[in-house]
């Protein structure tokens, strides 16, 4: 074993975000701009990762020779990155990916006009995934979950949230949560677990019912598996809106979730302006997701709680609804962030793609999209002391992308992974295009 795990070097410029690990998240002003480190010339810039996976040094290929003659013979792998760009891995706040059964006879039925609650009230949405969810086994969970987890990684996200919620049951949604454990264990990608018992309500309940079976029951069961050490949730979600959980409802169920110890994170404001931002801040959640129909009162709301927007295009995009009014939390101070919301109604992995969205849909500029797909997507997720920018001290987990600037992992609209060279995940090759695609 060598004394580091990797050195990259040579690189055209390595946008760190901030090259500074005390800054955790970045709001308003501070998002317009992202801290490079060019070339100089010749002389590239290098990264030298330590044997934890770590960041030692970050800075001019000169400055590391002068403080780190050797380190070229003692790093275990060298990546020659000349005339290439890099950027922090990619940080992907809000996704549904455990499930079996796509939508795909949805998406004609949208396309021709019905909404995203016109199909779920008529058996279709998240009833659908229940079903199919319900009955399959958590190995086959574990297969098609896992193998969506490395096509996310691939177009270079590495680290992810992933929610239950298409169980609505206790039995299922520990069954899902039991994939997502697994996959914590196994799989390369760093992995926020959300608890989303309150994701729908089951056919032929109620909304009271399902709120007190979340609380009673489910919310209960996970506490036990997690105090055994079987289970390690990180948040608790509900859908807040209009014909799904209330405003009190919700709130009933993420203080139920803050007492057992989780991250309050979850879904409000999206298709009707409940206030469940306000609702939210109040409790000190630390995050709040969707936000199309977040309300003046709301946003400031967040700005002084501190809680991070998580928004969302890709969902915007396919169900074309108004966009959340994101110059508006900028402007009042709310940290953004960004996710895919990978599920079956919005069927998108990749974080270029849905910063690419956010650009032209919700009007961000392209720093401010990197850095609410980095550093605020980890603050969202608490995990932004470790992730989320390019600094000593912090992981080291790095896109590195065949572009001679790196504006074009956003300016691309699709084919990223012919400009994605090398994803790293902790200085290890987590996926490199060399090997798949020639
Ligand atoms: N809005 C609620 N939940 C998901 C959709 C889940 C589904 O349709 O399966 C969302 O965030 O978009
Ligand atoms: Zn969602």
């Amino acid at each position: 074993m060598g004394a580091y795990k990797l050195l990259v070097k040579g690189a055209k410029q390595v946008v760190t975000v901030r090259n500074d690990e005390n800054v955790r998240v970045l709001r308003g002003k501070e998002m317009q701009h992202v801290d490079i480190i060019n070339a100089k010339g010749k002389d590239g810039v290098s990264i030298l990762v330590d044997s934890n996976g770590r960041i030692e040094f970050i800075g001019l290929d000169s400055e590391r020779v002068s403080k780190y003659p050797r380190s070229e013979d003692e790093a275990e792998q060298v990546i020659e990155a000349e005339g290439k760009c890099i950027v922090p891995g990619l940080v992907d706040a809000h996704t549904h990916p455990v499930w079996v059964g796509d939508r795909v006879h949805e998406f004609a039925m949208k396309l021709a006009g019905a909404s995203y609650m016109e199909v779920h009230e008529a058996g279709g949405g998240i009833h659908f995934t229940v079903e199919n969810t319900r009955k399959a086994s958590q190995d086959e969970l574990y297969v098609s979950f896992s193998k969506r987890l490395y096509d996310m990684m691939s177009a270079g996200t590495t680290c992810v949230e992933c929610k239950s919620g298409y169980g609505l049951d206790t039995e299922t949604e520990i069954k899902m949560l039991k994939v997502i454990e697994t996959a914590k264990r196994e799989h390369p990608l760093t992995i926020s677990s959300t608890f989303c018992g309150a994701h729908a309500i089951p056919k032929g309940s109620t909304a009271e019912k399902a709120t007190e079976d979340v609380i009673n029951n489910q919310l209960p069961a996970i506490k036990r598996l997690m105090k055994e050490g079987q289970l390690h949730v990180d948040n608790i979600d509900v859908f807040c809106e209009k014909g799904v959980f209330d405003l009190e409802q919700s709130r009933a169920i993420l203080e139920a979730g803050k007492a057992a110890g989780l991250q309050i994170n979850f879904h409000g404001d999206e298709l009707h302006p409940l206030n469940g931002a306000k609702m939210g801040a109040e409790l000190g959640a630390l995050a709040i997701s969707h936000l199309e129909e977040i309300s003046e009162e709301g946003i400031a709301a967040m700005a002084s709680s501190g809680s991070v927007g998580v928004v969302l295009p890709t969902t915007a995009y396919i169900l074309r609804l108004r966009p959340p009014p994101v110059r508006r939390m900028l402007e009042a101070g709310v940290a953004v962030a960004l996710g895919s919301d990978f599920n079956p109604n919005a069927y998108c992995m990749a974080m270029p793609t849905v910063m690419h969205l956010a650009c032209v849909l919700l009007r961000m500029t392209m720093p401010e999209s990197l850095i609410a797909a980095t550093l605020n997507a980890a603050s969202a997720l608490g995990l932004s002391k470790d992730y989320g920018s390019l600094s000593r001290g912090k992981y080291a987990d790095l896109v590195i992308i065949d572009a001679p600037r790196w504006e074009h992992l956003i300016y691309q609209f699709g084919c990223h992974d012919k400009i994605i060279d090398y994803v790293i995940k902790k200085g290890h090759i987590a996926h490199t295009k060399y090997e798949c695609c020639g």
